[in-house]
């Protein structure tokens, strides 16, 4: 049976640290948050982030967008966000309405205040492993603190990750990479039999596609590192991307609920502090 990563515990862990850190900061931060309010998915988390948020003193302003919002009229709720200083984050939460281009909000938040590391300045940063501090997503860098957490070190590791979003798939492989590991991204195009020839080799595989039960027990090697990056609604109740039956193969795995979900959010309120305090030092 495989072993949990704990990331309810974890996370619980960081938060609790976290909280001792703001009341001891002279600043306290507060994280923007721009929404789709008819994305039900995003209310659901704004409101759990929200909620963190307030336990550890972090001030949070939440901003629903209109039905009818365009790219022109975020950028330019962005726009204004980036210019206000008692704001020390931005989170552009994923998906914005239809018709959005999202990539082109990411990139428009200012890097100091780009809490997920979603826009190009950051994400360069993180492709060219700089060795200073900037943010990253939240859901990947969730992933290898719980990895570090575990005593689990990606060198030398075949890691494969099924997904290329800039939200997971992109910084995750990057920050495998980074931590030295042989990182193949597999996704929407890659053929069922060379996806389960590369996941039966894999010693690390990461999965976030949005699809329940995806990954079978069968892909799996006998001991591999499983982390399901999936947040599906399955009759009202939380699932991630891999079949329940990998618990019995997998040497370590995250569960859905308890897993990657609760280390992203711990994550985001930990980067908002560290970006709140870098712009202190500006
Ligand atoms: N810019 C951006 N950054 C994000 O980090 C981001 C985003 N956009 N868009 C949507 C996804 C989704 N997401 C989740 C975070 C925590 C849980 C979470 O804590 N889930 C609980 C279960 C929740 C339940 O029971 O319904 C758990 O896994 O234990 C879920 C989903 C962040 N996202």
């Amino acid at each position: 049976m495989a072993k949990i990563l704990d990331g309810k515990a974890v996370a619980k862990k960081m938060r609790e640290q976290l909280t001792v850190l703001v009341e001891r900061a002279e600043v306290k931060p507060t994280l923007a948050v721009v929404f789709d309010p008819n994305d039900d998915g995003s209310r659901l988390y704004v409101g759990m982030k929200q909620r963190a948020a307030a336990k550890v003193g972090i001030q949070t302003r939440d901003i629903a967008v209109a039905p009818d919002a365009t790219t022109a009229s975020i950028e330019r709720i962005v726009a204004e966000l980036n210019a206000d200083e008692s704001v020390n984050g931005i989170l552009i939460q994923a998906p914005l309405p239809a018709g959005v281009d999202d990539a082109a909000v990411f990139a428009m938040v200012a890097p100091e205040k780009d809490i997920d590391g979603l826009g190009v300045t950051n994400q360069g940063r993180l492709f060219a492993n700089e060795t200073s501090t900037y943010p990253v997503a939240a859901t990947p860098k969730g992933v290898m603190t719980l990895l570090n957490h575990y005593g689990i070190d990606p060198r030398g590791k075949k890691a494969v990750v099924v997904g290329r979003s800039q939200l997971f798939g992109r910084p995750m492989a990057a920050l495998l990479l980074n931590a030295d590991a042989t990182v193949t991204i597999a996704h929407r195009y890659t053929d069922e039999q060379t996806l389960t020839a590369l996941l039966q080799e894999a010693d690390i595989v990461a999965v976030g596609v949005g699809i329940p039960g995806f990954i079978k027990k069968e892909q799996i090697k006998e001991g591999a590192v499983v982390l399901d990056v999936g947040m599906n609604l399955v009759d009202g109740k939380a699932c991630g991307d891999v079949e329940a039956a990998v618990a019995d193969r997998a040497g370590w795995l995250t569960p859905v609920p308890g897993g990657v979900g609760p280390m992203t959010i711990a994550t985001l309120l930990e980067s908002t502090f560290e970006a709140t305090l870098a712009q202190g030092q500006e």
